[in-house]
């Protein structure tokens, strides 16, 4: 039998591996480019560490899935894991104890069972986020911004995001720290791990990422703790993500700090993710607007086009249209498009190939979705290719698509995020045309998704767009229902 090799890749630098090779600006084009040219299991080395890059569904599916017991865990990231969070952020805990502990929690509160309670919050929501536009189209993505953070902020805290925005800068400001930290290649002590041996006085990065974790302690233990105040009034029936941690924080193990995170992790993973989806969706609109028009189409039909009643999940099962564009929108423009990584524990050996214990493993939904065999012309926008599937197609928002991630890490808020972007995606169609922007000439301005951001996350940079009620009974219907929430 044949020795087993490393997966494929480029040649390497002697010491540094493909440290210089792989790019910080949107990865996840290069892993694709480079699977079509070695095949669809990558092998890249950073400075003595094996990266793994799975680029086709059904080996994340085998590896992450069937071999859970072995993918599970995470890189250990010395600044952002060790001194920022104290090892408490579920998003990069290893696998083991605590993090099934936080999973539990999550599961209970992230359910498809559990979901359903939510709906009328993330209607009410998603009526601001409408009023929000029809004020001031300009600020597009902040709205959308605003609106998934105060959904994830009020299911974590039980209150709203307050209107003069300090909570919403205050938290923002953690989520965009972390989201920074996290880039691979922000910290060099992540790749040259040595350097975490020095002594603090040659390692001020160490000072910082301690700071940064008082900061966001206090914050996070701030919000727990008034919510603390509130359930421990008698017969108070305080209900929200954070209330149920303290009422099984002994079941769960778990001391203040661990509800602090726990409780802030939802709020981190749910707001970027689930905002830059939505402006996603605004690009595709502009770049594809007969599907705007078909799934206009599709809503006229069902409430009516004289703009009185809105959409609202109580119509879902007669909006398919609008079902498959969600799922199409995860697909087009995965909002985690390099994944995120998981670790080996142990040596493993597969299709022929061996993948050493402490391998990071991404997988790259990015290439997974532009594949053109699953998914045929897979640049275009088409929700039709997830129309037809019957009541399959209504099961979950997570399927058909691999934009949630895998195995025992795959998202946790999977079932929240697909309604939340179904309302918003839906109600926006409903109320708004969606058109590009006119230059001085009065030329449609081009927008280009290429022109994104980096990071664990993606979302198209800033964009001219206009968007625009349908009609003025539309736009009072919006400002009714807000009076009325
Ligand atoms: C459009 C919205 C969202 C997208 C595209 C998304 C995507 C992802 C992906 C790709 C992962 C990594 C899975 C893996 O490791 O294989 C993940 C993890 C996670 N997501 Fe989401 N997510 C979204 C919304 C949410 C929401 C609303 C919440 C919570 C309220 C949430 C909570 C989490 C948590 C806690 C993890 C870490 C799980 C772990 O490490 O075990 N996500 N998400």
């Amino acid at each position: 039998r044949k020795k087993p090799q490393y997966p494929p890749g480029p040649k390497p630098h002697p010491l540094l591996g493909h440290l210089l090779q792989i790019p910080s600006i949107q990865s996840w084009k290069y892993f694709d480019r480079l699977s079509k040219q070695y095949g669809p299991v990558l092998r890249l080395h950073l400075a003595g560490s094996n990266m793994i890059v799975l680029n086709r569904p059904e080996d994340a599916e085998e590896l992450l899935g069937r071999r859970s017991y072995n993918y599970s865990s995470r890189p250990p990231l010395i600044y952002a894991g060790k001194y920022q969070s104290n090892n408490k952020r579920m998003v990069l805990l290893p696998y083991g104890e605590t993090l099934r502990q936080q999973r539990v929690a999550f599961h209970q509160m992230l359910q498809p069972r559990v979901v359903g309670a939510y709906e009328s919050m993330q209607e009410m929501e998603s009526v601001k986020l409408l009023f929000d536009i029809l004020q001031s189209p300009r600020n597009n993505i902040r709205h959308c911004q605003r609106f998934s953070a105060s959904l994830v902020f009020y299911l974590s805290y039980g209150k709203r995001l307050d209107d003069d925005g300090d909570e919403l800068a205050a938290i923002s400001d953690v989520l965009q720290n972390f989201v920074q930290d996290t880039t691979p290649g922000a910290h060099l002590v992540d790749t040259l791990t040595f350097l975490d041996y020095l002594p603090d006085f040659l390692a001020p990065w160490r000072r910082k990422a301690m700071e940064r974790h008082q900061m966001e302690l206090k914050l996070y233990t701030r919000l727990v703790t008034e919510v603390k105040e509130k359930v421990e009034k008698i017969d108070s029936g305080f209900e929200c993500f954070a209330a149920r941690l303290w009422d099984q924080r002994d079941t769960l193990n778990f001391d203040t700090e661990d509800i602090a995170y726990v409780a802030g992790t939802a709020f981190e993973a749910g707001t970027d993710t689930t905002a830059s989806t939505i402006v996603w969706f605004l690009m595709a609109m502009l770049l594809f607007p007969d599907t705007m028009r078909k799934a206009q189409a599709e809503i006229d039909a069902v409430v009516g086009s004289d703009g009185k009643l809105m959409p609202g999940f109580l119509q879902i099962k007669d909006l398919p249209y609008c079902v498959a564009l969600t799922k199409e929108v995860f697909r087009w423009a995965p909002a985690a498009p390099g994944g995120f990584p998981h670790y080996t524990e142990l040596d493993d050996e597969y299709k022929g190939f061996k993948i050493p214990a402490k391998s990071m493993v991404i997988p790259c939904i990015w290439s997974m979705h532009h594949n053109e065999v699953e998914f045929q012309d897979p640049y275009t926008f088409d929700p039709e290719r997830f129309m037809g599937k019957s009541d399959e197609q209504f099961d979950s928002f997570a399927a058909g698509h691999y934009g949630f991630g895998f195995g025992r890490r795959q998202c946790p808020g999977r079932h929240l995020a697909g309604k939340t972007i179904w309302i918003g995606v839906t109600r926006l169609l409903w109320a708004f045309t969606i058109e590009p922007a006119l230059d001085h000439q009065g030329n449609p301005v081009k927008v280009d998704p290429n022109n994104c951001t980096s990071g664990m996350t993606s979302r198209p940079n800033d964009f001219p767009v206009k968007i625009r009620p349908r009609s003025l009974v539309h736009a009072e219907t919006i400002r009714k229902e807000w009076a009325r929430q």
